[in-house]
């Protein structure tokens, strides 16, 4: 069994690296952007800014499609679509199943985005039996009871999970061996799958930590170049603030068994 996301080799069997698979979606955005607005063709430059990526990369990422793009012209906007379209296996249908539909699930269900890329929700699956047969987004729900018939049925290869993470591993057992052999994570937790099974797991907490990382880092340059931006002084003292009071807390929670001598001291 590998942990979490399946390892496969910096390529792909087809010559095309993993990093550049996962900056064809964002050129695709780009270029759709492009293409709703009649755009004919595009540079590489353009392209670049609109995907957030360096032209050089794009360059050699669209080599590996085989596609150079005119001299003074650019690139043509439709063809691209339809190159990275193909590239990404957008030009099938692919049924999803969404499974776990609570808050998560159902804005899930209700984005309207999947449909426009080729991904049809075809069963939305939850373990609560009181949601059997309501409909969220127009689509009646499914108990548990159902996954393995429905992922048959509808020859569904790719499933989500929007469980709570106690319940993530077991439900991405039985939707592998029901069939799919990929699967989008939004579990905080660690999925363990058979080699051949791809997870790809989506964390916004992380993003979200990322960017913390990032703001400390730029609040810390402003402090050390001696500039004060009010933004940044509030926040320090609404955070020392909070961290007071949960000090406050915490003595009275962790207090021993006599009641007056805290357990940990408040930090
Ligand atoms: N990745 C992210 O950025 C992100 C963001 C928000 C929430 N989450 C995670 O998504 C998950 C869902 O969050 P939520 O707020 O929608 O929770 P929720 O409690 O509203 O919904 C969970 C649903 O899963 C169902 N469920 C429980 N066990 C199940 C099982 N074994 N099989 C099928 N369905 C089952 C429940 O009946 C419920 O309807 C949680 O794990 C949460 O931590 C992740």
């Amino acid at each position: 069994m590998a942990t979490g996301r399946t390892h496969r080799p910096a390529t792909r069997s087809r010559g095309i690296p993993e990093a550049t698979v996962a900056r064809l979606p964002l050129y695709l955005r780009a270029l759709t952007a492009l293409s709703e607005r009649s755009v004919p063709t595009v540079s590489s430059e353009e392209l670049a800014a609109a995907a957030g990526v360096n032209s050089a990369k794009l360059r050699k990422d669209f080599s590996y499609l085989g596609s150079y793009g005119t001299r003074g012209v650019g690139y043509d906007v439709e063809y691209l679509v339809y190159q990275i379209s193909r590239e990404l296996g957008l030009t099938q249908d692919w049924p999803v199943v969404i499974v776990g539909i609570g808050n998560l699930g159902a804005a899930l269900a209700n984005y309207g985005g999947f449909a426009s890329r080729g991904f049809r929700v075809a069963a939305l699956i939850d373990a609560d039996p009181a949601m059997a047969g309501k409909p969220v987004a127009g689509i009646p729900v499914q108990h548990t009871d159902e996954l393995e018939k429905i992922i048959q049925d509808e020859g569904v290869s790719i499933g989500v999970i929007a469980t709570p993470a106690g319940a993530a591993q077991q439900v991405c057992e039985r939707l592998v061996a029901a069939g799919v052999t990929s699967i989008l994570n939004f579990a905080p937790t660690v999925l363990s799958v058979p080699d051949g099974v791809d997870v790809r797991k989506v964390d916004l907490s992380i993003e979200l930590q990322i960017l913390a990382f990032h703001e400390q880092r730029k609040a810390g340059e402003l402090a050390a170049a001696g500039t004060v931006v009010p933004a940044v002084a509030a926040r320090q003292e609404s955070a020392a603030a909070r961290r007071g009071t949960a000090a406050g807390q915490e003595s009275v929670a962790d207090q021993g068994p006599d009641g007056d001598v805290p357990a940990v001291m408040p930090t």
